[in-house]
C-alpha cells in the first residue's frame, strides 16, 4: 500500500456509510427494546389514570354530606359497600351514605371526594367521620396524566425503562424498533490464542476479539466473538461463509498492511468486492471495507494493533451499527477540552491521541496517557477520551482547547 494516496477518515466514513441502509423496523415486544429507538411515533390510545380512583385506602363520599364534620361533632353516615383495586361491585353512591374504598379503586358515580381511614373510625356497617374533606380530594380523575392521542414516544426515542414502562401502562404490548444488528468478529494470526490456555514462546493472547465484541454490544449490537482464525485464506474463508448466515456485519482483526501472511487481504482481495487502502489517520492506517457472500454482507477488515483495532471501530465500524438501529447522530460528537500537555502529530493523518478527560477550576481539561504506539493497550485502558488532532497540525501545545471524543458516554 506504500504507493497509495492516502483517503481521508472523512471520505472512507462516507464511502461506508452510503453503502450501509438501516435494518427494517418491525413491531417487538416492550422487554427487547430496551435501549432501541422508537421507529414509530406512539400516541395514547387510552386516558391515564383510566377511571377517576381514589388515592388512598378510606370512604368514598359526597362532599356535602361531610361538610359539617368536625371531631367535637363528627358526621355518621351508613357504609354501604366496599370497592377493592379490580372488584368494584358499586357503581354508583346513593346520597346520604359513604362506601370503603381502596387505594387505586374505581370512585362510584355519585362520590366526589374520598375521606381516609385516619379521619375516621374505620367502621364497617356506619363510619364516623371527624373531619371535613376538600372537594376531590384523594380522587385521581381520568386523563390527569395523560390523555387519549397525547404524543407519548416520538419517532427515534431511545427507549429506556422510563418509556417502556409507559407504553406498557397505556396497553402496548410491543413498539416498532430496528432490530440489534448482528455483529460478527473474527480475529485472524496464527500467533493468536485464547485466554485461559497456554501461551507458546511466540505466541500471544487474543484481545482484539474481545475488545471489538465488547464495543458491539456496548453500541447496541449482538456480537458472535468467532474464535481465533489462522493465517490461512482457505481456513478464514471457511470461516467467514460459515458465520455469514448469522452476519449483518462482519469485523475482522489483522492480515491487513503489507506483511507475507497478511490473511484477510490475501482471501478478500481476488473477489473485488472489498476495498483495501490506506486511510490517512494514526493508528488505524491499513484499512479495509466492502461485501461478501450471497447477501453482500458488509465487512469491515481492521488492522491488527490492538489501538488501531479499537480506534478503527469508533471510527468507521461504531457508525455503520448506529445506522443500521437508526440511532442518531451516527457519529460520537466531540466535545472541547484545554490539553494539558504539548503533543505532537504526524503531517497528513488525522490523530487519535490516547487521553484522560476531567474538569478543575479551568473547565473541561484532556492530558494524553502513554505513548503513541498502536500495541499499547495498557495505556489505552487507561483512557477514556481520545483527542482528535486533525491531518495539517503537527504540534498542539499545552494551553490549547482541542477536540476530545469520551469513549464511554452515551449519545
Ligand atoms: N511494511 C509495513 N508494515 C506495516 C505497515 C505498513 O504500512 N508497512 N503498517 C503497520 C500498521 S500501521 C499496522 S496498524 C499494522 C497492521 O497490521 P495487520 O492488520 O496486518 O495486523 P497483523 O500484522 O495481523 O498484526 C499486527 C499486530 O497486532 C497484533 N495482533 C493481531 N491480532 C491481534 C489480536 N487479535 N489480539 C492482540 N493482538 C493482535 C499482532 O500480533 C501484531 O503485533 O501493520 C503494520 N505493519
Ligand atoms: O495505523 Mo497503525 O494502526 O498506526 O499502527
Amino acid at each position: 500500500m506504500g504507493g497509495h494516496p492516502l483517503t481521508s477518515v472523512d471520505d472512507h466514513r462516507a464511502r461506508i456509510l452510503a453503502a450501509i441502509e438501516p435494518l427494517p423496523d418491525f413491531p417487538q415486544p416492550l422487554m427487547d427494546a430496551l435501549g432501541l429507538a422508537a421507529a414509530e411515533d406512539v400516541v395514547s390510545p387510552i386516558d391515564l389514570p383510566t377511571f377517576d380512583n381514589s388515592g388512598m385506602d378510606g370512604y368514598a363520599v359526597r362532599l356535602d354530606d361531610v361538610t359539617t364534620a368536625t371531631a367535637e361533632a363528627p358526621v355518621h353516615l351508613p357504609v354501604v359497600g366496599e370497592i377493592g383495586a379490580g372488584q368494584a361491585g358499586l357503581l354508583a353512591l346513593p346520597p346520604g351514605t359513604a362506601a370503603k374504598i381502596m387505594t387505586g379503586a374505581p370512585v362510584p358515580a355519585g362520590a366526589d371526594t374520598v375521606v381516609p381511614y385516619e379521619w375516621t373510625d374505620r367502621g364497617v356497617a356506619q363510619v364516623r367521620i371527624d373531619q371535613a374533606p376538600a372537594l376531590g380530594q384523594h380522587v385521581r380523575p381520568a386523563g390527569e396524566d395523560v390523555a387519549t392521542g397525547d404524543m407519548l414516544v416520538s419517532h427515534g426515542t431511545v427507549l429506556g425503562p422510563r418509556h417502556l414502562g409507559l407504553l406498557a401502562a397505556v396497553g402496548r404490548a410491543t413498539v416498532r424498533s430496528r432490530p440489534r444488528p448482528r455483529v460478527v468478529i473474527l480475529s485472524t494470526g496464527s500467533e493468536l490464542r485464547e485466554p485461559g490456555t497456554p501461551l507458546g514462546h511466540d505466541s500471544i493472547y487474543d484481545g482484539n476479539s474481545f475488545l471489538l465484541a465488547a464495543a458491539a454490544r456496548r453500541a447496541g449490537a449482538i456480537a458472535y466473538r468467532v474464535g481465533i482464525v489462522p493465517d490461512e485464506p482457505s481456513a478464514f474463508l471457511d470461516a467467514l461463509h460459515d458465520q455469514l448466515v448469522r452476519a449483518d456485519l462482519v469485523v475482522t482483526s489483522g492480515g491487513v498492511s503489507q506483511g507475507d501472511f497478511d490473511v484477510v487481504k490475501a482471501a478478500l482481495s481476488p473477489l473485488g468486492t472489498v476495498w483495501f487502502g490506506p486511510v490517512g489517520m494514526q493508528p488505524g492506517k491499513p484499512q479495509g471495507f466492502g461485501h461478501v457472500g450471497e447477501d453482500a454482507t458488509p465487512i469491515f477488515t481492521l488492522p491488527g494493533n490492538p489501538v488501531s483495532s479499537y480506534i478503527s471501530f469508533e471510527q468507521f465500524v461504531l457508525p455503520a451499527i448506529r445506522t443500521l438501529m437508526g440511532r442518531t447522530p451516527v457519529t460520537r460528537p466531540t466535545v472541547p477540552a484545554r490539553l494539558t500537555h504539548t503533543i505532537g502529530s504526524p503531517a497528513g493523518r488525522r490523530q487519535f491521541v490516547r487521553a484522560s478527560y476531567g474538569v478543575d477550576a479551568g473547565g473541561p481539561y484532556v492530558s494524553p496517557v502513554g505513548g503513541h504506539g498502536s500495541h499499547l493497550i495498557g495505556d489505552l485502558a487507561s483512557s477514556d477520551a481520545l483527542v482528535v488532532v486533525p491531518e495539517d497540525v503537527t504540534e498542539v501545545a499545552a494551553g490549547t482547547q482541542v477536540q476530545v471524543l469520551r469513549l464511554d458516554e452515551e449519545f
